[in-house]
């Protein structure tokens, strides 16, 4: 059974269509997750929103509980997750407005919980593809069909925040080939493979990042006016993409997403302990049940 977990900014959960909308609490052996989580169906299909940042915009990306977010969204059954997230451009290319359905990423963050498996039960799982080609797929398709061109893949260099980067930092990234600048799908994207959720970022640009000769340096009103415009075709973005991924879905995810703990986890069965297997009930429940 398919359920959509929509992480990102707010306005997102007004999609036309949308019924059995409700707002729920959900709590985690990890904390508590960044707000409460807008259920709700379209068609056949189940999605649950989270605003990442809450929905007063006042958790910051570095103060977000990347584990309880993740660990609630799997507690509800969620099976995928699109990530809709504002980001700079670092390609002369991508102008604000453009969409990008990344394919990898470079992690810049450093203060942030990464991994659920700890404290008697170590985990190590592939980030080599860090998101879902099936998820890529459907979402690339749909910004065909809603006259949206979203790009079929790209590099996002997540950096720590709240501050944007330097100069100098910024022809970094764009000398390692990144395409794109944000400050959260890291960790998230590493808590989705943990958790066997499929997982895909659709970069919405807003600002070219502070590398560009022509441009103002990054100011968050800028950001904000583009970000608007971004949201209503977000939303109408994830109206295409939530039936198709649906539909898409076999009953396992054909690049393994869902069955990545089957050869992850190192320690041994008579060996974990502390209180990891309470805190891994939702998470890893599907291996450590069997
Ligand atoms: C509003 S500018 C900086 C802010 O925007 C992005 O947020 P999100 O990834 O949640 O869409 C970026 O990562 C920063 O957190
Ligand atoms: N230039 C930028 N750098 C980091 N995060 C961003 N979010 C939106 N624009 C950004």
């Amino acid at each position: 059974m398919t359920c959509i977990g929509i992480i990102g900014g707010s306005g997102l959960y007004d999609l036309p269509g949308l019924t059995d909308g409700h707002w729920e609490t959900v709590e985690t052996p990890f904390g508590t997750p960044s707000d409460q989580i807008f259920r709700a169906r379209l068609g056949d299909t189940d999605l649950a929103f989270l605003p990442r940042h809450g929905r007063g915009h006042g958790v910051n990306p570095s103060e977000i509980n990347y584990r309880a977010n993740i660990d609630a969204l799997k507690r509800l059954g969620v099976t995928d997750i699109l990530s809709m997230s504002a980001c700079g451009s670092l390609a002369e290319d991508l102008p604000p407005g453009s969409f990008v359905a990344v394919d990898q990423f470079i992690d810049r963050t450093h203060a942030r919980a990464r991994s659920f498996f700890s404290h008697g039960m170590v985990a190590h799982v592939s980030m080599a593809e860090p998101t879902c080609a099936r998820l890529r797929a459907a979402v690339v398709a749909a910004g065909g069909e809603t006259g949206t061109p979203v790009r079929d893949g790209g590099t996002y260099v997540t950096i720590e925040g709240p501050q944007f980067s330097t100069k100098a930092e910024s022809h970094l990234y764009r000398q390692w080939g990144a395409q794109v600048i944000g400050m959260t799908n890291m960790p998230e994207a590493r808590l989705a493979r943990e958790a066997e959720i499929c997982y895909q970022t659709v970069a919405m640009v807003t600002d070219y990042d502070c590398w560009h000769e022509e441009e103002e340096a990054v100011e968050v009103s800028a950001v904000i006016r583009v970000l608007k415009d971004n949201a209503d075709r977000a939303r109408a973005l994830v109206a295409h993409a939530a039936p198709r991924i649906a539909a898409a879905r076999a009953a396992t995810c054909p690049h393994g997403c869902d069955r990545v703990l089957d050869t992850a986890i190192i320690t041994p069965p008579e060996a974990r302990g502390g209180d990891a297997l309470a805190r891994l009930d939702a998470v890893a429940g599907r291996v450590l049940k069997s």
